[in-house]
């Protein structure tokens, strides 16, 4: 499902290019109350971005083994700014029943991250508090949240006391692992799915202490099929509201759950962006929240040397590309182009040439494409060729060169620098100097260089790929 519509936003991607030279009137959109309401295509789009958002979310998950680094400092606004703020420095400190300090251990944790150091306390405090907390994906929110449930459920009590949502069936499933794991030496806690496809049978009450699904099952469980009694919820979490409102009825549903749980039910909120469309929603899940918010690493082109080639066709962008293969020694290279097509026949030829190539392409599933980040990463290949939309908001560490086979446009055509940004600052982490090559093959194509250039004032400087000595100056 997650598949077609990647696949489908590429395609889509292609025509819209293809389209640029030719610009066509799409269908007038109503404007209702002074707001455009989309019309079928926008529907269309909007469908696909969502889902795309699960799935990134998803590849994130999966290609994560460890905590991502980050300098930049928490920001904490108390509900009560008086009270003092408490942080914690050591698991210890959190004072966690024995079976949890050892579970959190067993996972390979030797200290709370920068989130957790905050979020820990505020959410196992006494009495419970609400918490919104924002940070970007693999920094431990879910950590946070699982241990928060854990330490709160009393596994004397044989009904739900704890409910998690999540915005997909495979995302519940990887947090339900996360629980499973940090609950190991905690079994008298059980856990149930509400997702769909786990038939339970009707009048009775589920015992399991700590239920994760998605907003519809649970929604179900609760109002219709009553296996849930929501008046005996102690805490309600949650996760990936981002990617929850930009999932068609997912925000209503997480509404009409929150509005049957008591008042004193501690609710907690974890977001990877904060838009102003999901802190409306946080705001109308969390009532009196504490909020803990913590700056993404900013991405700079300071250590990254960026250059263009000009070529007039794709051939001679590939040969353009074996000219710098042959002139510089490249550890790790990944390679962007606009479509599934150009990313397939470029990862064939490259091949040909005796590259060993991953290809990260949109008929993968999402296993699949964490399958090929994860022997990239390893380094058992040593070019990933790719296309935007595989790639936009995956996290994958430090490579050496990032080629811009095909500049990074939005769906319009438009020069995309964000995207730009987001590729190359692939390149040039953690101090080490980085290389970005750019491919111009039209005056179109310049002319979205000439734009990406000025938006960043950052000089873009020419190379002459025919001269293996320039080529070779730019390595130094
Ligand atoms: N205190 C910690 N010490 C070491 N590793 C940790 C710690 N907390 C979490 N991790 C690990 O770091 C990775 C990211 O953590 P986690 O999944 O909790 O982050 P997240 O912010 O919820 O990200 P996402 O939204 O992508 O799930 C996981 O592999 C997790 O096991």
């Amino acid at each position: 499902m997650a598949t077609d519509s990647w696949a489908l936003a590429v395609d889509e991607q292609e025509a819209a290019a293809e389209s640029i030279g030719s610009l066509q009137i799409k269908e007038k959109r109503e404007s209702v109350n002074g707001t455009v309401k989309p019309g079928e295509d926008g529907d269309k789009a909007d469908e696909e971005e969502k889902e795309d958002r699960a799935a990134q979310s998803l590849l994130n998950k999966l290609i994560r083994s460890n905590l991502v680094n980050t300098t930049n400092q928490v920001e904490v606004l108390q509900r009560d700014p008086n009270s003092p703020l408490y942080s914690v420095k050591s698991f210890e400190e959190l004072r966690l029943k024995p079976q949890l300090l050892q579970g959190v251990y067993a996972m390979g944790f030797n200290r709370p991250s920068k989130i957790q150091e905050n979020a820990l306390p505020m959410m196992l405090a006494e009495p419970p508090q609400n918490l919104i907390a924002q940070s970007q994906s693999g920094t431990g929110k879910t950590a946070a949240f699982v241990l928060a449930m854990l330490s709160h459920v009393d596994p004397a009590n044989k009904w739900t006391q704890c409910l998690c949502v999540s915005p997909t069936y495979e995302l519940a499933l990887q947090t339900g692992k996360v629980i499973e794991q940090m609950g190991q030496f905690y079994p008298e806690v059980k856990l149930a799915y509400a997702i769909r496809g786990n038939k339970i049978e009707r009048g009775q009450k589920i015992q399991d202490q700590i239920v994760i699904g998605t907003p519809g099952t649970v929604l179900d469980w609760c109002l219709k099929l009553k296996f849930i009694d929501p008046k005996k919820i102690k805490v309600f979490v949650l996760d990936e509201a981002d990617v929850m409102i930009a999932t068609q009825g997912h925000q209503d549903q997480s509404i009409r759950i929150q509005r049957m749980l008591p008042k004193d039910c501690q609710m907690l909120l974890f977001s990877a962006t904060f838009e102003e469309s999901v802190w409306k929603f946080a705001e109308r899940i969390v009532p009196d929240p504490n909020i803990i918010k913590l700056k993404r690493e900013e991405e700079t082109l300071d250590t990254i040397k960026q250059y263009y080639v000009v070529c007039s066709n794709k051939e001679e962008k590939f040969s353009a590309l074996c000219n710098i293969y042959g002139a510089i020694t490249i550890a790790q290279a990944m390679i962007f182009c606009h479509t599934r097509k150009t990313a397939s026949w470029l990862s064939g030829e490259l091949s040909k040439e005796g590259h060993q190539v991953a290809l990260l392409s949109g008929e993968m599933t999402v296993e699949q494409r964490a399958a090929v980040i994860e022997r990239f990463r390893q380094g058992k290949e040593k070019v990933l060729v790719t296309t935007n939309v595989c790639a936009r908001g995956i996290d994958v560490e430090q490579v050496s060169v990032v080629i811009n086979f095909d500049l990074p446009v939005d769906k319009d055509g438009n020069p995309d620098n964000e995207t730009y940004l987001h590729r190359i600052g692939r390149t040039g982490r953690f101090g080490k100097r980085g290389l970005a090559i750019n491919m111009v093959d039209s005056k179109h194509s310049m002319d979205i260089l000439n734009t990406i250039q000025d938006h960043f004032s950052k000089k873009i400087e020419k190379l002459n790929t025919d001269d293996l000595d320039e080529i070779e100056k730019i390595a130094n």
